[in-house]
């Protein structure tokens, strides 16, 4: 299968500042991809890169196995993109503006008409159809973005930032359409600074740290590879800490605590059933037990320490 996004060794330099230094990352056909990185690591770049809005130094970058300077309008046809920063055309009412894009991906008028009432009534801002952009509430501006990159109907749909600034109901829509859009076969690319965003969504992520790929791995992968809290009550606490002989190497430190058992492990779901078992064949008698995970933000926030990040968890 072609992979939707096969990027190897790209590299951008822009004056002093090398914002891509050599990514390489293959996005699956049909998978739904997070794109993680701190602030100033290069996600942009990354996707004006593949929209043909900046010229790469170097490397290679496809989109559906088209190469996206030399083959640049069969990739772009197969991309939507909702922007980070809004660029859309002010003068025109909103419909008209998703009309003409149709148009200029060669979409014949009388269906350019359809799709801009089936993607605005699909993004919810139907009746506000025949109003200018800039006469939308912020919200609305964000849903308008997502029209407009589905008006192609892509393959391939890239959203920058989607969420950043809406509020619970939007965010909530958004991710529902999305996920409805992935069910159905478009293969996603997202970036989002809130790190529950990508861990609800995204089948696996992408770590872009200082222009490069330092990992891909499934949401629950990462979260494996950071430590965990159990935290056991008992009955009778103990005078000290129990020796444990379960874990299989996944515990890394044992301690009592105000009479409670703290075991620091990975994979603390796995192994807390076995600890539970050797602690009651030992006669102690167990109230109470908590797992605390380690969340991807820890794991994140590790793997690119040092940057400036501002990675969150989304409010809601
Ligand atoms: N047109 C430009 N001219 C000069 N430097 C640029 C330009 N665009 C981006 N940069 C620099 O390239 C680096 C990567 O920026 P980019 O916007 O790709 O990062 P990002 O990961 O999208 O960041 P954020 O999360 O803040 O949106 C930054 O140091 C940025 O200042």
């Amino acid at each position: 299968m072609t992979a939707a996004i096969e990027v190897s060794d790209l590299r951008k330099r822009y004056g002093d500042v090398q914002a891509l230094d050599g990514a390489s990352l293959t996005v699956p056909e049909g998978s739904f991809f997070g794109l993680l990185g701190p602030n100033g690591a290069g996600k942009t770049t990354f996707i004006n890169i593949l929209v043909g809005l900046v010229r790469k130094s170097g490397g290679e970058a496809r989109v559906f196995g088209h190469d996206v300077e030399t083959d640049y309008q069969e990739a772009r046809d197969a991309i939507g993109l909702a922007p980070q920063e809004f660029n859309v055309d002010r003068f025109f009412p909103i419909k008209e503006v998703l009309e003409h894009k149709a148009g200029y991906h060669g979409i014949p008028a009388d269906e350019a008409r359809e799709r801009a009432d089936d993607v605005l009534r699909r993004v919810g801002i139907y009746e506000k159809r025949n109003t200018r952009f800039d006469w939308l509430s912020g919200g609305m501006k964000r849903r308008f973005v997502l029209a407009r990159a589905l008006i192609t109907e892509p393959d391939l749909l890239i959203l920058d930032e989607p969420t950043a600034g809406v509020d619970v109901q939007l965010r909530r829509d958004l991710w529902n359409l999305i996920t409805e859009l992935n069910d159905n076969g478009t293969t996603i690319l997202l970036t989002t600074h809130y790190i529950e965003e990508a861990e609800r969504l995204c089948d696996e992520v992408a770590i872009l740290d200082s222009g490069s790929v330092v990992e891909v791995a499934s949401p629950e992968d990462l979260m494996d590879r950071g430590v965990d809290k159990i935290t056991i009550s008992f009955r009778e606490s103990p005078t000290s800490a129990p020796a444990l002989t379960a874990g299989n190497g996944h515990i890394e430190d044992v301690e009592l605590v105000d009479g409670r058992l703290v075991v620091t492990a990975r994979q603390g779901g796995v192994v807390a059933p076995d600890i539970v078992r050797e602690l009651d064949r030992e006669g102690h008698e167990i109230v109470d037990l908590d797992i605390s995970r380690t969340s991807l933000e820890e794991v994140f926030v590790e793997m690119t320490e040092g940057q400036s990040s501002n990675i969150e968890g989304a409010t809601q």
